[in-house]
């Protein structure tokens, strides 16, 4: 499976910690975000992520930034992505299970690195339940 990661400044060393840990679990990833920690605007990766999922070149895509704010701003621009700003596990499991959500957005200022990568575990291993929550998936959407 291949997988859209980008972030800002304020997540390089977060992204490079993900990338390695899905690299090892056998994940092509397109890395869009930065290498460097000199300072970025966080849209600029967040939409060539947000585009690849939109335009269904992969599944899943994962966004960094320091609060994860507006790289979830960003994402959800677009029209078939549904990105949710996640702090927890629990939270990560909620965003799959009851709204289908295809982007992941880690705020790196406010989790440890090792939380971030047992979130993307989470993301990437927890299954939509549908039913109920597909109507409400359904009613997203404006016109
Ligand atoms: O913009 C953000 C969230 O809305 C991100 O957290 C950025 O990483 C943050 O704004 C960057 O701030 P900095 O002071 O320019 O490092």
């Amino acid at each position: 499976m291949t997988i859209s990661i980008g972030n800002d400044h304020a997540g390089t060393d977060y992204k490079q910690a993900i990338v390695k840990h899905l690299e090892a679990k056998g994940y092509t990833i397109n890395n869009y975000g930065t290498d460097s920690f000199d300072s970025v605007d966080y849209p600029d990766y967040a939409h060539l992520v947000s585009k690849d999922v939109n335009d269904k070149k992969v599944e899943f895509g994962i966004l960094i930034c320091g609060s994860a704010n507006g790289v979830a701003m960003t994402a959800n621009k677009y029209a078939n992505v549904r990105a949710g700003l996640c702090w927890s596990k629990e939270i990560v499991s909620l965003i799959r299970q009851h709204n289908n959500a295809n982007i992941l957005c880690i705020p790196a200022r406010f989790t440890a690195i090792h939380q971030a990568v047992d979130m993307v575990d989470t993301f990437l291993n927890t299954e939509f339940e549908g039913g109920r929550h597909q109507n409400r998936v359904n009613k997203i959407a404006c016109s």
